[in-house]
């Protein structure tokens, strides 16, 4: 379905705000197109009665005085209603609009983020649906109002006079054309200017983010320049937009006055020649007036109708693109009963890309088993970590948990029971407790404390301002790379889950608490297994099965020792590891 049509519709979910928008401009526009009539009547009756001087003349008046008056007060209050109702359906769609928006975007797979930058997708739920919201009032009630006033106005002119009609009119077809032309524009360049004021946040947040790597490298000149010629940019095509407005401007009002004029010409000599009144010649005249906003009004109607549809078009191909990883018809919740992981010749090639990341992988790993896996970057590590709690979808083979296939149970489940502790940590802007909290809100005072000691960071928080309330993230305590480290550790540790990997999450810790952390877990880790991904063969030596990934196969495997007495991948990483830096400069 088209974008339009969509967002109509959508938008009369609303029926009863929508039909009082609706009923309430058709009846302001009637009002206002009595108005011109009621001052010409007024003014031939005040000819009258400066001329006649009779009672019953000044009575007329009167009448056709406060006549004038409740008209334009009643239009005044149509037109409030119709605002009222107008706004009103737009705020509910954008809302309902948001909802749907944020919903997609908790749905999403991993996959969607590889390819579509997060700036985009702010700029969907934003801008895009702005102009969808914004629909109704600009676009539809306004297209209502306008073919009211235009089209019954012309008639009623027409109608009164041919000639006098036409000259009127004449300065609509050109107000229309230029006010469209303008809007449309100032669309345009609306648009690039987003795109370079865009430019400008961008490195405005990169030189915040990366203040200190700019103050350590003297950075602030190049980073001016950058953010200058950004800037000179922008005011460029700032000036460019004031231009093109002041111009079309300046021809539509002339066109007005140009066409007034010829009006007053031709229907001042119609009035000399008594073939009509002053009143029917002032009628004339405040019509031209009161047709001279809406038909203005003209392009920013095109231009609602071109900014919805364009947003419409990126909004709802958002909101239907396919969600890739999904729970299936009828997946049932994971039940843990030995907490067995397998691999069963599991390959995997990333969407999108044509090698394969991971090829014919099969292990298994029980309840209390530490699993390590070792390999040069890009070997597939992380890889094949992301793939137990379903981040992505396998390309072929299984992987099982306690013999369920991953993909035939629910996600919340998985993902409940496998927790990927990443290397990055992203900490909320709240207190430490709800950071170490986040998966499972309700966890109790004394669960959320064991989960920081069993991380070695409880310590740590006892010691700041409001301990556990203390605030983090960007705008509260910085916390170093280990403490986040830890941290992030703590979070995985409250949902107790039944797998639970470290994808090098322990790179920016010392050995010794990583010592201490590994000692923690392991003794409360007899029922789950722990998958460690690491570097440093120190941090998985003690692992029950050590993998050794090359190219995305598992060459060699066994524990630690088995691996030395190999002599193959793992014995070379390790002598260079453990060799003094001595003698490696000495083989060099
Ligand atoms: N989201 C992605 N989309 C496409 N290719 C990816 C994606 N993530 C990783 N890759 C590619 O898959 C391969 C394996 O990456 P992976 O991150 O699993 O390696 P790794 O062994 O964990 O590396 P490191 O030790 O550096 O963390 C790499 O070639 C990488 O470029």
């Amino acid at each position: 379905m088209a974008p339009l049509t969509r967002i109509t519709l959508f938008s009369l979910r609303h029926p009863f705000q929508a039909s009082l928008a609706v009923g309430a401009t058709i009846i302001a526009a009637t009002l206002q197109l009595t108005i011109p009539r009621l001052l010409g009547q007024a003014i031939d009756q005040a000819h009258n009665v400066l001329s006649v001087a009779g009672e019953g003349a000044q009575e007329a008046l009167l009448w056709t005085a406060l006549t004038l008056l409740a008209a334009s007060v009643a239009r005044g209050l149509f037109t409030l209603v119709q605002n009222y109702f107008a706004e009103s359906v737009g705020h509910h769609v954008g809302y309902e609009l948001r909802l749907a928006f944020y919903d997609k975007v908790q749905r999403l797979s991993y996959s969607y983020h590889d390819r579509v930058h997060s700036g985009d997708l702010i700029t969907i739920g934003l801008l895009d649906l702005d102009g969808l919201r914004m629909f109704f009032s600009t676009g539809l009630v306004r297209t209502i109002l306008l073919v009211v006033l235009i089209g019954v106005g012309a008639w009623m002119l027409l109608s009164t006079d041919v000639l006098l009609g036409f000259l009127a009119l004449s300065f609509v077809p050109f107000v229309a054309w230029r006010s469209s032309v303008a809007q449309l524009t100032l669309r345009a360049t609306w648009l690039i200017l987003q795109q370079k004021l865009s430019v400008l946040t961008r490195v405005m947040e990169e030189n915040l983010g990366g203040i200190r790597v700019v103050r350590a490298f003297s950075g602030q000149k190049h980073e001016l320049n950058k953010f200058d010629t950004a800037s000179k940019d922008a005011l460029e095509l700032a000036h460019r937009r004031v231009r093109v407005r002041v111009k079309n401007t300046s021809m539509m009002t002339f066109s007005f006055f140009a066409a007034m004029g010829l009006v007053l010409w031709v229907g001042g000599n119609k009035v000399i020649a008594e073939e009509m009144t002053v009143g029917t010649l002032a009628s004339f005249l405040t019509f031209m007036t009161i047709l001279q906003m809406p038909v203005r009004q003209l392009g920013l109607m095109v231009n609602s109708y071109a900014r919805a549809s364009t947003c419409g078009e990126r909004f709802y191909a958002f909101l239907d693109a396919p969600v890739e990883i999904e729970d299936k018809p009828g997946a049932t919740p994971l039940e843990i009963s030995n907490g067995v992981l397998r691999f069963e010749d599991v390959h995997f090639t990333y969407p999108g890309s044509t090698v394969p990341t991971l090829n014919g992988v099969s292990f298994e790993a029980k309840a209390g088993q530490t699993v390590g896996i070792v390999g040069a970057p890009g070997s597939g590590k992380s890889t094949l970590a992301h793939l137990i709690p379903r981040f992505y979808d396998i390309t072929a083979g299984r992987i099982t948990l306690d013999d369920q296939d991953v993909r035939d149970v629910t996600l919340q489940s998985l993902r409940r029971s496998v927790a990927v502790v990443q290397q990055d940590t992203f900490l909320f802007t709240t207190t430490i407790e709800n950071n170490i909290a986040y998966g499972d809100p309700w966890a109790k005072e004394r669960k959320i404390e064991r989960a920081a000691e069993s991380a070695q960071l409880h310590n740590y928080i006892m010691g700041l301002p409001a301990d556990y309330d203390t605030v983090v993230g960007e705008r509260g305590v910085s916390l170093s790379g280990g403490q986040r480290q830890r941290l992030s550790i703590a979070r995985s540790l409250v949902l107790k889950p039944a797998v639970m990997v470290f994808d090098d999450s322990t790179a920016a810790i010392d050995a010794g608490t990583e010592h201490r952390i590994r000692s923690a877990i392991r003794r409360f880790a007899s029922d789950r297994i722990t998958m460690i991904i690491a570097h440093r063969l120190s941090s998985l030596m003690h692992a029950d099965l050590i993998l050794f990934l090359e190219d995305g196969r598992i060459v060699e495997r066994g524990t630690h020792e088995e691996l030395l007495a190999q002599g193959g991948r793992y014995r070379a990483l390790y002598d260079l590891q453990t060799r003094p830096t001595d003698d490696l400069e000495a083989a060099q």
